[in-house]
């Protein structure tokens, strides 16, 4: 492990690592934010993932987090969004390959062999960063578009593993919409039945731990009605009684400038289900 940037920021440090990450055979990057109260002692941490194409920059260079984390004292974690290396396959398309994991353990080739973000998420990176006496057991998990997808299937998939969960922008239902489709068929193949497993509207179905839901999406969001679709998850969420908070923002995009606009207030939910 190697620390390759530290910014004072906010009274705590915004920390860049790179770390050997065993379950994605490469060297991930990771951007860690440590609040000044994790001097005293172990803080909460709450995850993030990035949308696609994004690395672990865009999160901690643009969301402007690091303001509300250091107020109430939890630690941010922000992975790359797939694994990386010249070694790891990619594909020429934005939405595929490289900074498009999708938070699925890829199980075709020529994917299989490096692309295991569920794993990653769910186990290696939290085992890694709670090695770290500054970071508690208690977590929360967040994300944008693909990483608000992500957010929502691992939550929902892991029963009394995270405190809350919240998405910006999310793909609710990656089977139903073209970036789902075609990033599922190159990792999944094309047993759709396989593709559930990862699908929120899917999963708020059987949820066994009714976590509420809380998501920001913003009415001018260019890939509100192809890609993201928020109404389907409200109707599964009504249909099956699972709580959810889904706040429609007129006048908002799909950039950071919206995630920059509600961060706080997301930081404030995670922090009182940590802290509670
Ligand atoms: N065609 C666009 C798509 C890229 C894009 O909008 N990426 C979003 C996430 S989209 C869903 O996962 C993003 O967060 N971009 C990074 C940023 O810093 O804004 C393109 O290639 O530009």
């Amino acid at each position: 492990m190697e620390r390759i940037e530290r910014h004072a920021c906010f009274g705590g440090w915004q920390d860049v690592y790179r770390h050997e990450s065993k379950v994605l055979g490469c060297d991930m990057t990771v951007g860690v934010y440590f609040p000044p109260q994790a001097e005293e002692g172990p803080c909460p941490v709450l995850y993030w993932l990035s949308g696609l194409t994004c690395n672990e920059q865009n999160f901690i260079t643009k969301a402007g987090a690091q303001r509300y984390a250091a107020e109430h004292g939890l630690i941010l974690v922000a992975p790359d969004t797939s694994p990386r290396g010249d070694d790891v396959a990619d594909d020429e398309a934005y939405d595929l390959g490289k900074g498009a994991g999708f938070y699925v353990n890829a199980t075709r080739e020529p994917w299989s062999r490096h692309y295991r973000m569920y794993d990653y998420i769910v186990e290696e990176l939290p085992e890694w960063v709670e090695s770290d006496p500054a970071a508690s057991d208690r977590r929360s998990i967040s994300g944008h578009s693909m990483g608000g997808h992500g957010a929502l299937a691992i939550a929902l998939k892991n029963p009394g593993r995270y405190r809350s969960v919240s998405a910006f922008s999310p793909i609710v239902a990656p089977t139903q919409v073209p970036w789902g489709e075609k990033a599922f068929s190159a990792y999944l193949g094309d047993d759709r039945e396989a593709w559930k497993q990862y699908d929120t509207v899917e999963l708020v179905k059987n949820a066994r731990e009714k976590l509420p839901l809380l998501i920001d999406q913003g009415e001018d969001d260019n890939f509100l009605a192809e890609q993201l679709r928020p109404e389907l998850l409200r109707e599964a969420c009504d249909a099956a009684k699972h709580p959810i908070e889904l706040r429609m923002r007129p006048g908002y995009d799909h950039s950071y400038y919206f995630i920059a606009s509600f961060i706080g207030e997301h930081i404030a939910h995670h922090a009182r289900a940590l802290k509670g």
